[in-house]
C-alpha cells in the first residue's frame, strides 16, 4: 500500500484559495498511491487564529469541493488534512476530512483535544467527542487524531481497540518542539504495533516557524522516511501484513492488564 505524505508550506503570503489550487495539484500528481495526506488545518493555518473565523467553512466547503476532484482524479484515498468547521450552531471546529477515490466524504474527525492553554484554538473551537476510524477496502483501517492529540496514548489506545492499523496524524506542529514530534511519533507507534503516518506542514505564519519533519513509523518503531523542514512530499510503501506479525510476534497488546482497582488510600 502506497502512501505519500504532502507537507505543504503555510506562509502569510498565499492566499487559502491559491494553496488550495497548489494543493489539488500536488494530490493529482500521487496518483498510484492509495493514501494520500494533507497536514492540519493547511487551508488557513493551524496559530493564523485571527483569520479561523474568516476560512471557517463547512465540511462539504471550498477545501472539500478541491480535494474531492483532485482525490477522484487521482483515484486515491484522501485524508485532507483538516479544515476550519463552523457547525451550524456557530461553534468552530479543527475538522479533519477523509474522501474517498470517487470523490465522496467518507468521514469527519474534529480534534479532539484543542492545543493552546487558554488562548487560540482551546479558547476559539469546541472540542470533538468522537474516535473515528476508517477502513481502506483491501488495505489497512486509518485510526485518525490531529496534532496536540499526538500527546494523549490513551486516544491511541481507543483507536486500536476500534482497529485501527495505522494512525494518521495531520499537524501543525511548531519548530521549537519537533524533538517531541518526532519522539511521540515512535512511541505512539511502538506501544500500538501500528503504522504512524504524521504530516506537518512548512513555513512560517503567524511568527510560529513548522517543524516540517513529516515522519512514516512502522509497527516495530523504525523510521521509514523522515521529511526535512521545507515543502516536500514524502511517499513510502507499508505492508499490512506486517501489524499482524507484528503484533503475533511480540503480543504486548494483549498483556494489558486492564479495570485494576485504584491505588489505596495512603495511610498517615
Ligand atoms: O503539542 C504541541 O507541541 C503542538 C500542538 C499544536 O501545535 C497543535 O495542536 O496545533
Amino acid at each position: 500500500m502506497r502512501a505519500s505524505l504532502l507537507q505543504i508550506a503555510v506562509d502569510p503570503d498565499e492566499t487559502a484559495d491559491s494553496r488550495r489550487r497548489r494543493a489539488a495539484s500536488l494530490v493529482r500528481e500521487q496518483a498510484g498511491s492509495e493514501l494520500v495526506i494533507l497536514p492540519e488545518l493547511w487551508p488557513v493555518g493551524a496559530f493564523a487564529y485571527q483569520q479561523f473565523e474568516q476560512e471557517a467553512e463547512q465540511p462539504t466547503g471550498p477545501t472539500f469541493e478541491a480535494m474531492a476532484e483532485a482525490a477522484k482524479d487521482a483515484e486515491v484515498w484522501l485524508h485532507a488534512g483538516s479544515v476550519v468547521e463552523k457547525a451550524d450552531d456557530g461553534t468552530l471546529y479543527n475538522t479533519a476530512l477523509v474522501i474517498s477515490p470517487t470523490g465522496e466524504l467518507a468521514a469527519v474527525y474534529r480534534k479532539i483535544h484543542r492545543f493552546g492553554f487558554d488562548k487560540g484554538e482551546a479558547v476559539m473551537m469546541g472540542a470533538g467527542e468522537d474516535l473515528v476510524t476508517v477502513p481502506l477496502p483491501g488495505a489497512l483501517t486509518i485510526g485518525l487524531a490531529t496534532c496536540y492529540d499526538l500527546r494523549f496514548p490513551e486516544l491511541f489506545r481507543g483507536l486500536v481497540d476500534a482497529g485501527a492499523q495505522a494512525l494518521v496524524i495531520p499537524a501543525g506542529w511548531p519548530a521549537r518542539r519537533r524533538e517531541h514530534w518526532t519522539l511521540l511519533a515512535r512511541a505512539r507507534a511502538v506501544e500500538n504495533q501500528a503504522y504512524v503516518l504524521a504530516c506537518g506542514t512548512a513555513g512560517t505564519h503567524a511568527g510560529v516557524e513548522q517543524a516540517g519533519h513529516s515522519i512514516v513509523v512502522d509497527p516495530w518503531g523504525e523510521v521509514l522516511a523522515e521529511a526535512g523542514p521545507g515543502e516536500e512530499v514524502v511517499t513510502v510503501d507499508l505492508d499490512p501484513a506486517k501489524v499482524t506479525t507484528t503484533r503475533d510476534d511480540f503480543p504486548a497488546l494483549k498483556d494489558r492488564r486492564l479495570g485494576l482497582p485504584a491505588p489505596a488510600a495512603p495511610r498517615l
